[in-house]
């Protein structure tokens, strides 16, 4: 089966600085990629070409078989790419059920059904007991999920998530991952911008580690984090800071 996704010779440059240059990668349907790095990688640049808010000075983005060159963001949501930002931005006097119709409303056009399926996917992320409390009342991990609820009721085929655990408290990340993998199990494919080894170790099928804008590795979480430049690159530094 091709790939959901084919990424291949991608580069863009800010200014000079080559921040992606000649990516290629693939994600299978249904697959859960982790794009790793350090600071300055590349990889929320790498969100920006495929989910269309940057063009590519050159390389090609393929999505379910078709070629995403020219198109702008909107267009390609409505083909079903998805993304969640790091930093979250709710309508925050809009209810948590209100801010999730905005991603329903692309497929439900009358009110009501678009309330009735933002419903379901407010429940689905476990903020039932929110779903009509204003945004700005929630805490971070509230608003992470809040996030993905907004994705995902524009029924994606790929959510690129950027940093779901990022500033959550520890004992939330199990439930962000069974989330993860229950989205998966939902026909869902996945590319995450993930920090947490132990999230990518229990969710992710496949890591991509990126350095200043380049791949330096692939392979399954256990190849990765025993990969001599990613020990040197980020392991290290976050074993000695
Ligand atoms: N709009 C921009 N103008 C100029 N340079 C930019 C712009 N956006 C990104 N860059 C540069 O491109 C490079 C890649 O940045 P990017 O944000 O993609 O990295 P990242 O891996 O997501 O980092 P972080 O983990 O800090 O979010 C960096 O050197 C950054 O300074």
């Amino acid at each position: 089966m091709t790939p959901l996704v084919e990424v291949s010779g991608l580069s863009v440059e800010f200014g000079g600085i080559a921040a992606v240059h000649e990516l290629t990668f693939a994600v299978s349907r249904c697959e859960i990629v982790a794009l790793m790095g350090p600071n300055g990688a590349g990889k929320t640049t790498t969100f920006h070409l495929i989910a269309g808010a940057r063009q590519p000075g050159s390389g090609r983005i393929m999505f379910d078989g078709r070629d995403l060159a020219g198109l702008r963001p909107d267009a390609r949501c409505r083909l079903g790419v998805a993304r969640t930002f790091q930093i979250t931005q709710p309508f925050q006097e809009l209810s948590v059920t209100e801010n999730v119709m905005v991603g329903a409303m692309m497929h439900h056009k009358r009110l009501p059904d678009a309330r009735a399926a933002a419903r379901r996917y407010v429940e689905l992320v476990g903020l039932a007991d929110k779903a009509d409390a204003p945004a700005k009342g929630l805490s971070t991990g509230q608003r992470k999920r809040l996030e993905l609820a907004r994705a995902i009721a524009t029924r994606p085929k790929l959510l690129l998530m950027d940093e779901v655990t990022g500033g959550i408290d520890q004992k939330s990340i199990p439930g962000m991952i069974e989330l993860v993998r229950r989205l998966r199990e939902q026909g869902l494919t996945v590319i995450m911008i993930e920090h947490n080894m132990r999230v990518i170790g229990e969710v992710a099928d496949r890591a991509i580690f990126m350095n200043r804008g380049v791949k330096i590795a692939e392979g399954t979480p256990a190849d990765i984090a025993r990969h001599p430049d990613v020990i040197d690159l980020y392991l290290g530094d976050a074993a000695h800071g």
